[in-house]
């Protein structure tokens, strides 16, 4: 039996939580593959490794100094070895970092050096094999996960071992150059090794105990979810639930390997098992709430829109030109409303909007900017009358007023869309609503 096991940053900041993860480890000797990410945030007002390296590259790139921040990110990881007692030293590493950050090697390459470092620590400390992650993941020349050549060299690869450490969160073009995942992409990397290898489980570690109901910096303490489905819970970490990366469901959900989110702080609680289907029935209604901010509506009327044919093409293709990706577009007799994030649309918006009026020829096209969406999700609601009703009734009483509500046809969840100033109270009185009062 193989267990693939993913330490987030928040397991691997300091010495001490490199301590846990190790005793986690060795506590089971199934857990083969360790992918670590790189060292997270110490206390709330630390800063990742990752984020240090941007801000290093950048002064790079711009011909700035940045030997200070390099030495800044050098120490942190020495700080681990020492604590560690290793006998290591990354003096080279960074000496060839420095190196490829002159020559601009990207700030990809950059930001991976993270998960690398991190990496090397890990393999040294548990005695496992390391093994480059340029080695086992790949892109296209497009940066396109190439998803059938990383199975196959992985699998081969990792067949040979017994146990090894692969840093999260990069791999390799064809060029040989560095590519990363979006943020937060380690959780990928654990999904991919996970198939590759027939992984039995995905064990995700991080420092909550599992899938919350809700998110812990909004609400104090909340439920935690036993199991979910792989699309409840896609649909709650694309809408905000930052424990697990969107995308990492993908590559296990084909093999049907079910992850258990787990606290490396409390290793003794069972977390969150996400699997692809459940007889089990969730605790509530819902299975979770969460949410975004940082979106604009941009509504369009027309008399008799309904009657023409193709509007909404033409609308949504004034957005493609644009190159903007559209979250949700409810929809009235004459009206038409798109939400898009509001940091990618308002360097475009004028062109988009004389766009529209070129391609659709509207009455009048409104944009409301400041806006946040908010996701309730379960497989429950479907079997359960009154829901959305029930969430009206809370926003009312919460003084919160509902700017927009969109309903999947799956009903496996309703989208609602408040300002963003109401966010935080939007989701207490769902919480509230749903949760606090069954218990
Ligand atoms: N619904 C939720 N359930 C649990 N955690 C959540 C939820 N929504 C947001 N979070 C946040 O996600 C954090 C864990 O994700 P992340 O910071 O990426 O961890 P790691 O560094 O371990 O990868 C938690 O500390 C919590 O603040
Ligand atoms: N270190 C990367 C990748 C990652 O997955 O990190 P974490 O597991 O700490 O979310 C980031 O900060 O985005």
């Amino acid at each position: 039996m193989k267990k693939v096991v993913k330490f987030g940053g928040s397991s691997l900041a300091s010495a001490e939580q490199f301590m846990k993860v190790s005793g986690i480890i060795k506590a089971d000797d199934e857990r083969r593959f360790v992918i670590p990410s790189a060292p997270g945030k110490r206390n709330k007002k630390d800063t990742k490794v990752t984020d240090m390296l941007y801000a290093c590259y950048e002064a790079a790139e711009n011909d700035k100094p940045c030997q200070e921040l390099l030495k800044g990110i050098e120490a942190r990881y020495d700080e681990i070895i020492k604590g560690l007692g290793l006998e290591l030293s990354l003096k080279e590493e960074f000496k060839t970092i420095a190196e490829n950050f002159k020559k601009k090697a990207g700030k990809d390459y950059a930001a991976s050096r993270g998960e690398y470092l991190n990496g090397i620590i890990m393999a040294a400390y548990l005695k496992f094999t390391f093994i480059d992650a340029a080695e086992v993941i790949f892109f296209d020349e497009n940066g396109i996960f190439d998803a059938a050549k990383t199975d196959k060299v992985m699998s081969e690869r990792l067949e040979k071992e017994e146990y090894a450490v692969i840093p999260g969160f990069y791999g390799s073009q064809p060029d040989g150059s560095i590519r990363t995942f979006s943020r937060g992409g380690s959780d990928i990397t654990g999904s991919i090794v996970a198939r590759a290898v027939h992984a039995e489980v995905y064990e995700n570690w991080t420092d909550v105990s599992g899938f919350l109901i809700a998110d812990p910096r909004i609400i104090p303490n909340p439920v935690g979810i036993d199991t979910i489905t792989y699309k409840e819970l896609r649909e709650l970490s694309y809408m905000g639930a930052t424990v697990l990366h969107e995308d990492a469901i993908f590559p296990v959900r084909k093999e049907g390997i079910p992850i258990n989110i787990r606290n490396t702080n409390a290793p003794e609680e069972n977390g969150t098992w996400i699997v692809e289907s459940t007889c089990q029935k969730s605790k509530f209604v819902i299975t979770g709430i969460a949410g975004k901010k940082g979106f604009c509506s941009v509504n369009i009327e027309k008399d008799m829109m309904n009657a023409e044919i193709g509007f909404g093409r033409k609308v949504l293709q004034a957005f493609e030109d644009s190159g903007i990706s559209f979250e949700h577009v409810p929809s009235g007799i004459d009206t038409m409303t798109v939400f898009v994030h509001q940091d990618e649309f308002m360097d475009k918006e004028q062109k988009v909007v004389s766009a529209i009026h070129r391609l659709a020829h509207p009455d009048t096209i409104d944009i409301e900017s400041d806006l946040a969406l908010i996701a309730v999700v379960g497989r429950g609601m479907k079997s359960t009358r009154g829901t959305a009703g029930r969430i009206f009734s809370a926003l009312a009483h919460a003084n919160v007023n509902v700017k927009m509500i969109d309903q999947g046809s799956s009903e496996l969840n309703i989208i609602i869309g408040v300002r963003n100033e109401d966010f935080e109270a939007a989701i207490r009185a769902i919480y509230n609503i749903f949760v606090l009062v069954q218990i």
